[in-house]
């Protein structure tokens, strides 16, 4: 390492954790961040600024007004240009020691693999399901880790996948919801700190996992919500055969699906003894519901505490799948009768 670069990171070489050894681990580290967006632009920024040799970035989008409150790495004079050679643009600037290859491109069947070949660890920024999956399955066919992170309104989610012989993704969540239950960042909004903290704590994982160090989020999900300060861990068991989500799943089911029609027919009569849940998005519960509380799926294991015992409880989505995998997590972790309604709201509207 040239004296010059080890002045730059002379700062992080002082930590015992790092030293000179870390740093030449980080130097000959070949990371691919997918999407150069909200999560993408500090992932980028604190691992070329870190002095990782090689970042790959992929990204078929262009810089828009409505990007740059949380995609850094623009400014105003970069609107209507490409993103990804944008940003290796300026991530070189940033260090001129990092080798950057810019894929400008939409990450595709017909193409991840080619691309990931290349790499050692992946960093998925991207912001929609097909993509999540795509690059998970890639990864699990050439064994590469992965580092996760989502965001949705004040909340954020990050893992490492596929490591050490670790879960991954569809352990996690095992399909694709439906694309008219999925909601994004153009459709709800988001503050422009979520995705630059949850993207810090995915280039975080990233470093911790490049110099072999301390804890990492293998195993394990992290859930922050940044409105109420509060930090969840939970455990992701590693599945071979038909994953379903979070720990402590087993192979039979204790809770019953109902079809719309038995549903109807008892709601006229509910009684205190029912708890109606519907688990989609806030947005949608607005919109449209059966009634009954809204506890979107993702902070169900936060709200469990809330929930008095002993209810019978009737988990309701748009289709059936995400109250199937509240029900499924319910009947592990609560005293009570479990249901999911059979088909979703759309069962009932049919
Ligand atoms: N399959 C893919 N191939 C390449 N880039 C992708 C793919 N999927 C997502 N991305 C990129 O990931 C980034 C995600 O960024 P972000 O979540 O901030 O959303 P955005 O699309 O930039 O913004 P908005 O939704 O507000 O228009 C985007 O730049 C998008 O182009």
């Amino acid at each position: 390492m040239e004296n010059l670069e080890s002045k730059r990171y002379s700062r992080q070489i002082m930590l015992p954790e790092i030293g000179l050894e870390g740093q030449s681990l980080l130097k000959k580290a070949k990371v691919l961040v997918i999407g150069a967006g909200g999560l993408g632009c500090p992932i980028l920024q604190y691992l070329a600024a870190s002095g990782v040799g090689n970042i790959g970035i992929v990204d078929n989008d262009t810089v828009s007004i409505s990007n740059l409150h949380r995609q850094i790495l623009y400014n105003s004079n970069d609107l209507g240009k490409p993103k990804a050679p944008t940003a290796a643009e300026k991530l070189n600037m940033l260090n001129p020691f990092v080798k950057i290859d810019s894929f400008e491109l939409r990450l595709a069947h017909d193409n991840a693999k080619a691309i990931f070949e290349n790499y050692d660890l992946v960093i998925d920024g991207s912001d929609n399901f097909p993509t999540r999956y795509l690059v998970n399955d890639t990864c699990v066919s050439l064994g590469i880790p992965l580092i996760f992170g989502s965001i949705l309104k004040f909340e954020g989610q990050i893992a490492v996948f596929n490591y050490q012989d670790g879960p991954q993704y569809r352990d996690l969540f095992p399909e694709p919801p439906a694309p008219d239950e999925v909601p994004n960042c153009s459709d709800i909004g988001v503050l422009g700190i979520l995705p630059g903290l949850i993207g810090m704590y995915m280039a975080n994982e990233a470093i911790k996992v490049i110099c072999k160090l301390g804890e990492t989020l293998s195993g394990k999900l992290l859930v922050i919500n940044t409105l109420h300060n509060q930090h969840h861990i939970f455990k992701i068991q590693k599945k071979n055969h038909n994953p379903t989500i979070f720990e402590k799943m087993e192979n039979v089911s204790t809770f019953s699906e109902m079809d719309a029609e038995t549903f109807l027919g008892m709601q006229k009569n509910m009684s205190d003894e029912w708890l109606l849940i519907d688990v989609r998005e806030l947005g949608d519960h607005e919109e449209q519901n059966l009634g009954g509380v809204n506890i979107p799926l993702n902070i169900l294991p936060q709200k469990i505490k809330d929930i008095p015992s002993g209810k019978s409880i009737m988990f309701y989505c748009q289709h059936g799948t995400r109250s199937k995998s509240a029900a499924s997590y319910m009947s592990k972790n609560y005293q009570g009768k479990i249901y999911s309604l059979s088909g979703g709201i759309e069962a009932i509207i049919d």
